[in-house]
């Protein structure tokens, strides 16, 4: 498959000079709906087909290959298969976690953590949580899944306000995403995350990102900033009929985890038959 071509302007730019300069490339991404298909029970959620090999194929040829997830980092790296992939650094928890050559460091979480782990189910009775709710506890945040109620849109809805009130009282920020609400400590996203990386990439780095999701929406701002101050950037949206507001803003927009896959393929034979 040959590369796709971005319809802006600055994003075909980036992905040129990815593919001309691979050394000084940041590539990133976010896992679930992008690495990783969507499935009814996060805790089966694996890369998809293909993905860990191309991974682990573009590693000696780029700069940095970096996983942003709300996961935490370890889980990301076990679900993932990214263990054994030599230069990737996967951030969890929107960034808080770092897990690089197989050590996790991360700060202490808030108390506000416990106070909803200790609260959430008797809030979600209280509430009338459609069935099929779940929570998802995640150690430094909790998640509130509805993938898996007749009406998983409905069942969402319902949950906004009262988890937003146990958010504020426990100090913590609202994440929503595909089915889901997170309540989960502030000061951290996925863009100050990827600025961090860039920052640290060295001289004159170019940088992709791809992402699914609404939380993903900080990271191409980061890109979209970063180009405004000269660095080469190409953001990717993994596409799906449960996201508005993401593919509207993206470079480029591929056909979910698949034509995830397919990108990492051509990136890798485009870079390999650069000269
Ligand atoms: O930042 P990400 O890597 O995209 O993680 C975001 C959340 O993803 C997971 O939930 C989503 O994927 C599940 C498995 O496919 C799916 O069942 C659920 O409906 C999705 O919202 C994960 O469970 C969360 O903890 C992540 O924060």
């Amino acid at each position: 498959m040959p590369l796709p071509k971005p319809g802006s302007e600055a994003g075909a730019a980036a992905l040129d000079r990815i593919v001309r300069r691979p050394a000084d490339a940041v590539l990133s991404f976010d896992f679930d709906g992008t690495l990783a298909a969507i499935v009814p029970d996060p805790s089966d959620a694996r890369s998809y087909p293909g993905v860990t090999a191309e991974l682990s194929r573009l590693a000696p040829l780029v700069g940095r290959l970096v996983v942003i997830t709300g996961r935490p980092a370890a889980v990301a790296v076990e679900y993932g298969g990214f263990a054994d992939i030599a230069n990737i650094l996967v951030l969890g928890h929107y960034g808080l976690e770092r897990w690089e050559d197989g050590h996790v460091t991360a700060p202490d979480p808030p108390a506000g953590v416990g106070l909803v782990r200790e609260e959430l189910p008797e809030l979600l009775r209280r509430s009338g949580a459609h069935d099929g709710t779940r929570i998802e506890d995640k150690g430094r945040s909790l998640a509130v899944h509805t993938r898996n109620a007749a009406d998983p849109d409905a069942a969402l809805e319902a949950l906004r306000i009262p988890l937003a009130a146990l958010a504020q009282r426990a100090g913590l920020t609202v994440e929503p995403g595909r089915r889901v609400i997170e309540l989960r400590p502030a000061g951290m996203d996925k863009g100050s995350a990827l600025a961090g990386v860039v920052a640290d990439a060295g001289a004159d780095p170019a940088v992709l990102y791809t992402g699914d999701d609404l939380g993903d929406i900080a990271a191409f701002e980061t890109v979209e900033r970063l180009r405004g101050r000269g660095v080469p950037g190409v953001t990717v949206c993994s596409g799906s009929d449960e996201v508005e507001g993401l593919s509207d803003r993206a470079d480029l927009v591929v056909d979910g985890p698949q034509g995830v896959a397919e990108l990492l393929a051509a990136l890798r034979a485009a870079i390999a038959g650069r000269d």
